[in-house]
């Protein structure tokens, strides 16, 4: 199967697109993939959006496949299609779709992401499997991370030696350890870029640490980390997932941008140290995946606290693109039957499939 994957992830940099052909298996060939950043006015909508459901907490309504929010999110996909076709030409037989996540509370069985995958299976002719996370939830699994089963496949297709582990630094990181015996153990680890996006952001000076120069000139605050440090989250073993604002900027707020960086850089390095001492066995080596790995001073620390890191480019991979890779990954094991969550990687009893399938509409076929 042609698979187009989307995924619009917590930092609300943009839509994530990706073709694979894939059998829910193996990943037969990867096609084009590009990102269509979010314009400054949706972004602010998405950013609203968010702060909405926080506030919120899952009480009362939000609205995830109608209003301004959830119609930027199918707008955008819709346009990051259009572009990818312009570009590939091929056919597609089905699309993975993510949705934008803006709340994310396991421990109530509740994750909310935005879009609507019956719209957006009409507005692209495709038929569409979305809701990834909904029957793992439902289940009593985390529903995240749920892009391991990929990262599985991944390693399998560049022959990697096991143990390995794959790290996506997005707003969020996740890890998945991969064991010799086709073991497979994933979590969130706590927050890979967010943070630090947000101490950049609150004072006025961009998006993000541009190639980690603040974090670079500052120094880290010891008691500041320690006090970061202080959530029982990260000593807790098992299965576990974060919402993008389970941590704040509070320990950070009366450094300098460069010291603020540098402690929620280490902090980043220092989280992901703590749930390296959690696995079976050391990795012998670690795959970067997301934007984090653009950023050399958070490389450099994480490879002071774990080890070998190597960017997932680096092995032959894409490494801004897999997200949106195993989505269409995903979409693929959906429609075939297949597992998409498993007890290592989200705590569900047993290993489960997902997702749901939304058809193209009889209007629009007819
Ligand atoms: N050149 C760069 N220098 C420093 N940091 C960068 C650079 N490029 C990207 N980043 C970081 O990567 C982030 C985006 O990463 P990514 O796109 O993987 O996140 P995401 O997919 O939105 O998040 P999640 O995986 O949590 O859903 C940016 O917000 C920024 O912090
Ligand atoms: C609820 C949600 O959207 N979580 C994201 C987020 O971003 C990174 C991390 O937190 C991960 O758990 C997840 O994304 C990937 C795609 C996952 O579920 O594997």
């Amino acid at each position: 199967m042609r698979v187009l994957g989307f995924m619009s992830g917590t930092s609300l940099d943009g839509v994530d697109a990706a073709i694979i052909e894939t059998d829910g298996v193996t990943v037969i060939e990867f096609g084009p993939a590009l990102l269509l950043p979010f314009t400054t006015e949706e972004r602010s909508i998405l950013v609203s959006a968010t702060e909405d459901a926080v506030l919120r907490d899952g009480r009362g309504e939000t609205p995830a496949v109608s209003g301004a929010a959830a119609q930027v999110v199918l707008d955008a996909h819709v346009r990051a299609a259009e572009q990818l076709r312009a570009e590939d030409g091929g056919d597609l037989d089905l699309v993975g779709f993510h949705g934008q996540t803006v709340l994310h509370r396991p421990e109530r069985r509740l994750t909310i992401q935005l879009g609507d995958p019956s719209a957006l299976a009409d507005a692209l002719g495709v038929p569409v499997v979305a809701n990834l996370r909904q029957m793992d939830l439902a289940a009593g699994g985390q529903g995240a991370p749920i892009v391991p089963a990929y990262h599985a496949a991944l390693a399998d297709r560049i022959g990697a030696e096991r143990p390995i582990a794959f790290l996506n630094l997005g707003g969020v990181a996740n890890l998945t350890w991969l064991g010799r015996d086709g073991e497979m153990i994933a979590f969130d680890t706590g927050p890979a870029n967010g943070l630090v996006d947000l101490a950049v952001q609150a004072r006025g000076l961009g998006r993000y640490d541009d190639g980690g120069r603040y974090a670079a000139a500052g120094h880290v605050d010891a008691g500041a980390l320690s006090s970061l440090l202080n959530s029982p989250y990260f000593h807790r073993a098992g299965a576990k997932s974060l919402d993008r604002y389970d941590f704040s900027l509070d320990a950070v707020t009366s450094l300098s941008i460069e010291d603020a960086a540098a402690t929620l850089t280490a902090f980043t390095a220092e989280t992901v140290g703590l749930a390296a001492d959690q696995l079976p066995s050391a990795p012998g080596r670690w795959v970067i995946c997301g934007g984090g790995r653009h950023n050399p001073t958070m490389m450099r620390a994480l490879a002071d606290r774990v080890g070998r890191c190597d960017t997932a480019d680096a092995l032959g991979l894409r490494g801004d693109f897999i997200e949106a890779e195993a989505i269409a990954f995903l979409a693929a094991r959906s429609v075939a039957g297949l597992p998409i969550t498993f007890p290592g990687t989200t705590g569900v009893p047993h290993p489960m499939t997902g997702g749901e399938r939304f058809g193209i509409s009889q209007e629009k076929t007819a």
